[in-house]
């Protein structure tokens, strides 16, 4: 087996697109610089709780080390479940909690704050906001990750800048959804490229591209590595044509490193176990397909690596050029002598600017999904006229008091699956590609979560009022403008409950245990809130407490106040009509002197409390120490028991 160096010829055309990289990056290296960054990380460990190990935690990395540098393209390789993915995500801070060893960044520890601002993480799947231009889709990363410091003319210059170093200029107006993989999978890169970060981390970027992809993918990683970068991918099997082109190779099994160092270096290095290349093989597919059938050579090669400690690089590695005209400066000093606030490291926009990219994103999506649109607004129309068909002319009729009643639950039941099942359903897959920009730091939770509550808010009430006003005139209602005022009133207070009890359940559940949990909350509520219904006055304590846990209960009962409270006897057009005053109906039903501002008061309490729990639980699925923590302490409690 020959050693093919192809440094010389790498070093060649990397100059190549290094002095065009830097001709086209002149605005974006201009108006956000930043310093280069070496990564070094020794005895690193991550271990998850595992009750069926012995100890009770499974290692996934076993004390790896290896030093990445600016300037460099590093390939993290190995077979599937090596451990590839899980030191991306220990390295890139994705992953905190339960993690031992050291992270330096510049032969500082790493602070997260600050690396968060230093570093980007593409992750495998390449999920790009839908509906959405891509010139839009950079537009909103350039509001969001450069602020409002940096002017519109400068921020369509960076965009301008990327979308050409990317290949991207053809498709600007193209829609995201529309894009090819390869396409999209360079989207995903141009996005996090905006704010020009010194260290980027891409989590299988070559999956699912055919090979001119992975070439053109390649070259681009090249390309933005040829700038200075720090650029760390993980790669399955690296194509034979592209493995030379890595700066350094470090190779995963098991959780340990089994090679690291130069593409050259691993066929005589794996000769050294007598371990022979064949011409006919790649040395990449060579020392996974040497491990997987012999996992003893693990031992043998994590020894002689000294898991990663040992680094076979190839000297002669020139220096980027934008290390050499950079100074080298401490990135810890430099964000602190420039009078940076730890908001401003966090992230480089106000909350409230956020907040207003965010819900203007999300009205243009909303906006074009206009199928969505039109389901909404004919389920509304059709089963205003539906409801308002079967209960029709009942309002005015004395006889009809009961079905009245059934009207009112009716349309608390519609409004409570209505608007709890809509964010059961769409809010799980909004939150996969907000995954990636919350953790890129493009902006806080609270600005995404009061942008993704308030932005249904004008559409359900014009839906609602149109739904609300076909039942009520149709079922003939008292035509007065106060109990219309009310009836509309807490009929909206319970969407906006219901919605924010959807939306907590969204983003906690995935959408298939949403809709199985949902459901189920909304049938226990709803028993609560009929429970007792015809016993009068004599409900037990007990249940009385568990009544006013469901907000239906305070709907329900504020919609029929509204309808019943203070009516003269009804016209009866039968032989006796018992409920001929509606208030009779309202004593039996356990809701005597109740009256809809006190309902409306009552449902403002789960109102605050939903939107309140969903914040929480968009919280505990951001952030994956949260859920390691609790999942630590459920497994500690579990084995309690057990012993
Ligand atoms: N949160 C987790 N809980 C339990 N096991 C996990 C978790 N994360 C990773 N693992 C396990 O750790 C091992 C390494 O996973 P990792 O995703 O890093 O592998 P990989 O090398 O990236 O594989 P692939 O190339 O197939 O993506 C696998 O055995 C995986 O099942």
């Amino acid at each position: 087996m020959t050693i093919i160096d192809s440094r010389p010829v790498l070093e060649e055309s990397a100059s190549e697109s290094l002095h065009c990289g830097r001709k086209q990056l002149k605005h974006l290296d201009r108006i956000a610089r930043k310093p280069p960054v070496d990564i070094e990380f020794q005895d690193l460990v991550y271990s998850i709780p595992d009750s069926k190990v012995k100890g009770g935690w499974r290692q996934l990395l076993k004390s790896v080390n290896g030093t990445f540098r600016s300037g460099e393209l590093t390939a993290i390789i190995g077979p599937s479940g090596a451990g590839k993915s899980t030191l991306l995500n220990v390295l890139a801070g994705y992953v905190t909690a339960g993690v031992k060893g050291s992270i330096k960044i510049n032969k500082k520890p790493r602070q997260m704050r600050i690396f968060h601002m230093l570093s980007s993480y593409i992750m495998q799947e390449d999920l790009v906001q839908p509906r959405l231009s891509v010139r839009e889709s950079m537009v909103v990363a350039a509001n969001l990750k450069l602020g409002s410091s940096i002017d519109k003319k400068d921020k369509q210059a960076v965009v301008d800048e990327v979308l050409s170093l990317l290949g991207l200029q053809n498709c600007v107006d193209t829609r995201t959804e529309h894009l090819s993989g390869g396409q999209r999978k360079r989207l995903a890169i141009a996005l996090e490229l905006v704010n020009n970060p010194p260290v980027i981390f891409l989590d299988e970027p070559t999956t699912g591209l055919d090979n001119v992809s992975i070439k053109q993918c390649m070259e681009l990683l090249q390309k933005i590595t040829r700038q200075g970068r720090t650029v760390i991918c993980t790669i399955h099997q690296p194509p034979a044509s592209l493995f030379q082109n890595f700066d350094q190779v470090y190779v995963m099994a098991n959780g340990f490193c089994v090679f690291n160092g130069s593409p050259s270096r691993l066929v005589p290095y794996m000769s050294l176990s007598n371990c022979i290349c064949p011409p006919t093989s790649t040395p990449a597919d060579f020392i996974i397909e040497v491990i997987q059938s012999n996992p003893e050579n693990i031992d043998i090669f994590q020894n002689q690596i000294q898991n990663g400690k040992c680094n076979l690089r190839n000297e002669d590695k020139t220096e980027p050029v934008v290390q050499q005209n950079h100074k080298i400066y401490e990135i810890y000093q430099d964000t602190t002598q420039a009078g940076i606030t730890p908001q401003d490291i966090i992230f480089p926009s106000s909350c409230w600017t956020q907040f207003v990219i965010l819900i203007t994103r999300m009205f243009l999506q909303t906006r074009r999904n206009s199928s969505a649109l039109y389901i909404q607004f004919f389920h509304h129309l059709l089963s205003g006229l539906l409801v308002g068909g079967i209960y029709f002319g009942a309002g005015d009729t004395a006889s009809q008091t009961m079905s009245v009643f059934k009207f009112c639950i009716l349309i608390n039941v519609f409004i409570m699956y209505t608007y709890v099942m809509s964010p059961v359903l769409i809010i799980p897959t909004e939150l996969c590609p907000m995954k990636r920009e919350y953790f890129n730091r493009w902006y806080s939770l609270r600005a995404y979560f009061f942008a993704m509550s308030l932005v249904n808010i004008p559409i359900m009430i014009i839906n609602l009022l149109m739904f609300l006003t076909i039942v009520y005139t149709m079922s003939y209602q008292p035509l007065e403008l106060y109990r219309f005022f009310w009836f509309c009133t807490v009929s909206l207070t319970l969407a906006i409950c219901s919605q924010g009890l959807g939306l907590a359940i969204g983003s906690t559940f995935e959408i298939l245990n949403g809709s199985v949990v949902a459901p189920h909350i909304l049938a226990v509520l709803l028993a609560f809130a009929v429970y007792g219904m015809g016993y009068g006055a004599r409900v037990e304590p007990v249940m009385k407490v568990l009544m006013s846990t469901s907000y239906m209960r305070y709907g329900l009962v504020g919609v029929t106040s509204v309808i019943f409270n203070k009516r003269s006897p009804l016209e009866c057009d039968d032989f006796y009509c018992h409920y001929r005053n509606p208030e009779l109906l309202m004593a039996e039903m356990g809701m005597p002197d109740s009256n809809p501002q006190h309902q409306f008061y009552c449902l403002l309490i789960p109102l605050v409390v939903f939107r309140l729990l969903s914040y929480l639980a968009l919280r505990y699925r951001m952030t994956s120490e949260l859920r390691y923590k609790i999942v630590h302490y459920a497994a500690k409690i579990v084995k309690q028991k057990e012993t």
